[in-house]
């Protein structure tokens, strides 16, 4: 790698920053806000708009050491069965909030592993959900599904309700990894399942794979990632192994001292992102790759690209809704987000309450920042014209921040009247890039790593 010192001399081998799923990020959120505020700004929806929705399952028949996600470790279904009760009357409860002709740009089913549900609990959610919100025209419905953790009956409950698109975690195909990260998963059972979803029409594939793993390599990421080209997704989400004990326990089962450097970290991404690119792939943002026929792919290229708590997204419904333990939800007002414990979320709606505990009221300051940011994120530009025509910033203030990067970042961004941009080689110093529109402290959040 050509830039490995200089992008050191800017601190990017020792900075810990957000991914920027939210501005503010979810640890600035606070509290003080109640479920009476979740239920007035889905009231305040457009009637007849469209919305995402986004439903949480936390829980995971194995818990991977790896794993940062909020889940729950269960051998058997009941807990998963009662989980599936509140959260159809959660939904109960949005029914009687959400105003009329509202329909879903996007529903989403996420965790842990929603496959965990059974395949009679799938469909009644699906069609219960479908009931309250008919998903929209060109609307896609995407479940996360682990390949250790579905069969035949559930994927076609998925696609009798309509998933359009599956989501497949793979994270690394190589053994010895896999024993490290506590995740068996054999490539036949990955290229099952990816059978069997196709068998069923499902159209679209994603797959998320990791670098920075312990004890991978160039040579073995390059091995994964050729292995995963066999089976041809759609998208491919490359995310950075994020290592923080800390907030999840589970990785102190992970030795510290097997995990890449960040000079060896930028080599791994590197190193796969060249075996996506020449494979035909477009990249997207700082760590997506999709088919040029993807609408991803498609949004990118039209400057569509969002962000929000799924990563990126095409989705440019303005309100997000997230039910269940521990979701976030986005309005134009602010974020909300439910109650993280399953146990009082479930409290909490059994008395006909929505679970909200805390969240952030937006200023018009975060309206402006937020969007810096997720330009950066999005498409490696951002433009003063659109910041102040469409997000009401003071353009003083913004130019002042525009040369305060250039004169910090130097050759790795590019500054013309109008647009601050990233040019492909400061694209590893996005996310630090970013957090110079962060005005919220980073002390309090012991985020990964920057690479
Ligand atoms: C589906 C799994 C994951 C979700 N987020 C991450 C994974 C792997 C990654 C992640 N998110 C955060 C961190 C730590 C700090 C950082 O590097 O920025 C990591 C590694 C921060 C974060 N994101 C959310 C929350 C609530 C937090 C931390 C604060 C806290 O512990 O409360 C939002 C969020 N992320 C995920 C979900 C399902 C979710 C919303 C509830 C998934
Ligand atoms: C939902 C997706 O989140 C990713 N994921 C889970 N844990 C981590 C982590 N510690 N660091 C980065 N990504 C992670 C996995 O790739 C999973 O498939
Ligand atoms: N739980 C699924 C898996 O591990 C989905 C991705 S992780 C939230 O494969
Ligand atoms: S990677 Fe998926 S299956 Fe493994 S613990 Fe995390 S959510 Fe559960």
């Amino acid at each position: 790698m050509k830039h490995v010192s200089q992008l050191s001399k800017l601190g990017l081998f020792d900075a810990r920053v957000p991914r920027y799923t939210s501005y503010p990020t979810a640890p600035q959120f606070s509290p003080g806000l109640t479920g009476q505020t979740f239920a007035d700004w889905v009231s305040q929806i457009a009637p007849g708009s469209q919305v995402s929705l986004y439903l949480h399952v936390p829980f995971c028949r194995r818990l991977c050491w790896f794993c940062a996600c909020r889940t729950q470790g269960t051998s058997s279904d009941a807990p998963v069965i009662a989980y599936a009760q509140t959260l159809k009357a959660e939904l109960e409860m949005l029914r009687r909030v959400l105003p009329e002709g509202v329909t879903l740009s996007r529903l989403h089913w996420g965790g842990g592993t929603p496959t965990m549900l059974p395949p009679d609990e799938m469909r009644s959610i699906a069609g219960l959900v479908f009931d309250i919100a008919p998903l929209a025209e060109g609307g896609e419905f995407s479940v996360e599904i682990d390949p250790n953790e579905i069969d035949g009956a559930r994927l076609d409950a998925l696609a009798e309700a309509g998933m359009t698109r599956a989501s497949i975690g793979v994270q690394d195909f190589d053994a010895e990894i896999q024993s490290v990260i506590g995740r068996d998963q054999s490539f036949e059972i990955t290229k099952n399942t990816v059978d069997a979803i196709r068998a069923r029409g499902i159209a679209s594939l994603n797959a998320d794979i990791l670098y920075g793993l312990p004890h991978q390599t160039p040579k073995r990421i390059a091995d994964s990632v050729q292995k995963l080209l066999t089976l041809s997704p759609d998208r491919v989400a490359l995310y950075g192994y994020a290592h923080v004990p800390w907030m999840a326990r589970r990785q102190q089962m992970i030795p510290s001292d097997t995990l890449p450097r960040p000079e060896e970290r930028l080599d791994l991404f590197d190193t796969a992102r060249r075996l996506f690119m020449w494979d035909g792939y477009d990249e997207i943002g700082i760590d997506h790759f999709a088919r040029p026929h993807d609408s991803m792919a498609k949004a990118a290229k039209a400057g569509l690209l969002r962000r929000n708590f799924q990563g990126y997204t095409d989705d440019l419904a303005p309100v997000l809704i997230g039910l269940g333990a521990s979701s976030i939800s986005r309005f134009p007002q602010g974020y909300t987000q439910n109650a993280p414990a399953t146990a009082t979320w479930k409290k909490s709606v059994q008395a006909g309450e929505f679970s909200t505990v805390r969240g952030h009221v937006f200023t018009p300051e975060d309206i402006w920042r937020g969007r810096a940011i997720e330009a950066l994120m999005c498409d490696f530009r951002v433009s003063l014209t659109e910041l102040v025509k469409n997000f009401g910033a003071p353009a003083a203030e913004v130019q002042a921040l525009f040369d305060k990067v250039a004169l910090k970042f130097g050759q790795f961004v590019v500054r013309d009247a109008d647009t601050l941009r990233i040019p492909p080689e400061g694209r590893p110093l996005t996310r630090m890039i970013a957090t110079m529109f962060d005005s919220y402290s980073m002390e309090k959040t012991g985020h990964s790593s920057a690479v």
